[in-house]
């Protein structure tokens, strides 16, 4: 896990070895040790460089060790092993250096990357802190602001900028494993206490009281309940404060609180989860590793509205040749300017040049003949999606796969106004197209395995997280979302406000309340859905039949505001008002609120108290609830690609896993238990009936979410 060579005569070479990214399991740590020991003791060495193999310094700690008993020296000691060795100790850094990875190069005493190199404390996204001197050892060496920003955020840096940090002494374009053996070669013999990072003084800014209790309000506001942000300022503030060894002891003591927290666990969760997805399965057997994606050199975008638009930027940016197709000339004109910009600033960010010339603009279909792939990105409306895809299927050359970005309509419906419905598959993005990082892949009945393949292929290089999930009314996201949503239409009808239930899900972490939300992205959209259901007409009698909509409990408060003009924050009006149509701060309604007594009064309801944990319950349990319908059905693979779908476009608070997870977390039994209470209260509300999925693993012992799978039953439907 470790090997030792001697090179040059003089320098001994330590590669770390553990594929794919050389994590610091036991073993490594291990081989460390006991490699580091023959360096030191082999008299014709003067001194020592730490690589990894393969291009890979170090990826940092083994997650996966943190789920089980830890074995082999702690981290915190091998590195205080390196440090205090009595020869120069060189880090090589190539690809990256993260985590434990970089607090092992901190503990060298001389730092050297690739100009390509990466390197980061990302600790905090998975609910931890640099534990291993990171917190200790990074503000000593460059800094308090700049420490704080980087273990808080746990934003990479590239070689360049550790450089300017000071985090590296050196960066080189050249073979970074020779420059560093050069390095070590020209430090040898030299006095190494000044090359101590733990001995140096933390530089105290005059300010620093107000520096930390500005940064802690900041970072607050940010993690939104998230504690490992919390604890990263308090390990740096140690670090300020306190004499070494004492900040080593704090940085511990946080670690071990941030350790054993549920969020630790659901931010762990997550990052495997994001990589699982990528591994996805149908329930008829194809699966990733056994279906290769077509070739895709051309792409082309129908429709340039915000959607299409997001689309071809996102498209561009990965350097396939991109045909966008806007039938309305004056949309046409409007697109080429949006999407010009958007490139503009997007590579102005990145600091690449745009890529503009990646895209020909046509008013013409015909323009589409020899694209690969073609993603329909018209208006939501079934009629002239069928309407687009039969010219498609007419335009287009033969073995073209036909995606359609769609947020809820029957992507197998669409497949059947083509002659090759194995090659259509539901595409949908998240708006801004370009910005938000979920995409669902949708297989219909007849989507071959190498359609979804592509679809999420070409996802991976729009950098999206893609989830592929099967066909039906919302897919996994939307489907989920139209209970939550209606649970909170429900409890206004009860009594509460939109303030309240807004205040319980933003306190749970969301960044935006159900209201605020629907004011922001507009109630009329979701108002065209129902009315396409043929669930949004309120012009019914009054009494209990206005609120009732094919046998079900329906709450048309919704419908109502839109037919009042009120469509959020584009009207300056909706569940909040708003100072200006367009405005962005919300402000409570006394005309909402007396337009929910009226309406309470008209339909015979009597307000009752109604707590946050009852908003949670409904919310977030009903949609729960039908997650489990979804794996029932074979929908979704299993919890992980749920939770991804929930984390990426639906804002979810990170640190609680995603719906699945956070079942799991609650316990099963109790989710039963408080759906069954809720399904009596409300009879007339089917779908808070408990799936018998959930049923099943309660009665099957709640085992955790890892092993739900072996008790999902295999579904029956075909691809
Ligand atoms: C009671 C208290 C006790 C406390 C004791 C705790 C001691 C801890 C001491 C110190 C604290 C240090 C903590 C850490 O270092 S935490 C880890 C920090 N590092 C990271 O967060 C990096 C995570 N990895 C990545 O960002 C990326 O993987 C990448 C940039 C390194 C490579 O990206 P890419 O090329 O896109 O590959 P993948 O992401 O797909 O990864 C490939 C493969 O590798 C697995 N993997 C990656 N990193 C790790 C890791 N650190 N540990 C384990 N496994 C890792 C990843 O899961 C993929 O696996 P696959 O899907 O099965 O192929």
């Amino acid at each position: 896990m470790a090997q030792y060579s001697r090179v040059s005569g003089t320098v001994g070479l330590i590669t770390l070895q553990n594929p794919p990214v050389n994590a610091l399991c036991a073993a490594v740590r291990q081989g460390i040790v006991e490699m580091l020991k023959k360096a030191l003791s082999d008299s014709k060495v003067k001194s020592v460089v730490i690589c990894g193999q393969n291009g890979i310094f170090c990826g940092g700690a083994d997650i996966k060790e943190f789920g089980m008993n830890m074995s082999g020296p702690p981290l915190v000691q091998v590195i205080h092993a390196i440090e205090d060795a009595n020869k120069p100790m060189v880090a090589a850094i190539e690809g990256v250096a993260l985590g434990g990875g970089l607090e092992l190069a901190l503990g060298c005493h001389y730092r050297i990357a690739h100009s390509k190199a990466r390197l980061g404390l990302p600790e905090v996204i998975l609910g931890l802190l640099p534990a291993a001197g990171g917190t200790q050892r990074l503000p000593r060496l460059i800094g308090v602001p700049a420490a704080l920003d980087l273990i808080t955020t746990g934003r990479h840096v590239i070689a360049a900028e550790a450089l300017q940090l000071g985090i590296v002494d050196q960066v080189t374009d050249h073979k970074t494993v020779d420059a560093a053996v050069k390095l070590a070669q020209s430090v040898a013999g030299k006095p190494l206490d000044a090359r101590r990072i733990s001995t140096y003084p933390c530089a105290r800014p005059s300010d620093l009281d107000a520096l930390f209790e500005g940064e802690m309000q900041k970072v607050r506001q940010r993690a939104r309940g998230a504690i490992a942000p919390v604890a990263c300022v308090q390990a740096v503030q140690a670090a300020a404060t306190l004499p070494y060894t004492q900040g080593i002891e704090r940085e511990k003591e946080l670690m071990v609180t941030l350790f054993t927290s549920g969020q630790a666990r659901a931010l762990q969760y997550l990052f495997f989860s994001q990589r699982a997805v990528s591994k996805w399965s149908t329930p008829s057997g194809a699966r990733w590793d056994t279906s290769k994606p077509g070739p895709i050199h051309k792409v082309a975008v129908i429709g340039l509205g915000t959607m299409g638009r997001g689309i071809t930027v996102a498209l561009a940016q990965t350097g396939l040749s991109v045909v966008a197709v806007e039938t309305q000339e004056k949309q046409l004109m409007g697109a080429k300017k949006a999407v010009s910009n958007m490139l503009e600033q997007g590579a102005k960010r990145r600091g690449v040049a745009p890529t503009l010339d990646k895209i020909s603009y046509s008013p013409n279909i015909q323009a589409i003949a020899d694209a690969d792939l073609v993603i329909e990105a018209v208006f939501e409306d079934m009629a002239l999606k069928k309407q687009v895809f039969q010219q498609l299927a007419a335009v287009c050359k033969p073995g073209t796969f036909l995606c359609t970005n769609t947020s809820s309509l029957d992507v197998d419906q669409l497949a059947s106004q083509t002659r090759s419905p194995e090659l259509v598959v539901g595409m949908h993005f998240f708006a801004p197209a370009h910005v938000m990082k979920l995409l669902e892949v949708v297989y219909g009945p007849r989507t071959s395995p190498q359609a979804v393949a592509t679809a999420m292929e070409l996802g991976k290089k729009m950098g999206k997280v893609s989830v592929a999930v099967g066909n039906c009314q919302g897919f996994v996201g939307n489907r989920m979302l139209k209970l939550y949503l209606e649970q909170a239409f429900f409890l206004l009808e009860e009594g509460a406000t939109p303030e309240l239930v807004d205040r319980a899900l933003e306190e749970f972490g969301f960044a935006m309340g159900v209201f605020r939300m629907s004011d922001l992205s507009g109630l009329d959209v979701g108002w065209k859905v129902r009315k396409g259901l043929m669930l949004g007409e309120t012009d019914v009698s009054s009494g209990q039949s206005a609120r009732i909509r094919q046998g079900c409990r329906y709450s048309p408060l919704g419908d109502l505001l839109c037919e009042q003009g009120r469509f959020g924050q584009k009207t300056g009006q909706g569940w909040y008002q708003y100072d200006k149509p367009g405005g962005r701060v919300a402000s409570s309604d006394p005309w909402l609120h007396s337009f929910l007594e009226s309406y309470r009064a008209k339909h015979g309801l009597v307000a009752r108290h109604i707590d946050h944990q009852e908003v949670l319950e409904r919310c977030l349990y009903a949609m729960i609830n039908e997650g489990f319908r979804i794996l029932e059905e074979g929908i979704a693979a299993g919890p992980e690609d749920i939770d991804v779908i929930y984390v990426f476009g639906y804002s979810w608070p990170r640190h609680r896993g995603g719906p699945m997870f956070y079942a799991d977390m609650v316990g099963l039994a109790k989710v039963l238990e408080r759906l069954e209470h809720y399904q009596q209260a409300h009879p007339d509300v089917p779908y808070l009936q408990p799936c018998s999925l959930l049923r099943r693993l309660v009665a099957s012992g709640s085992p955790p979410i890892q092993r739900w799978r072996e008790v999902i039953k295999k579904p029956h439907s075909q691809l």
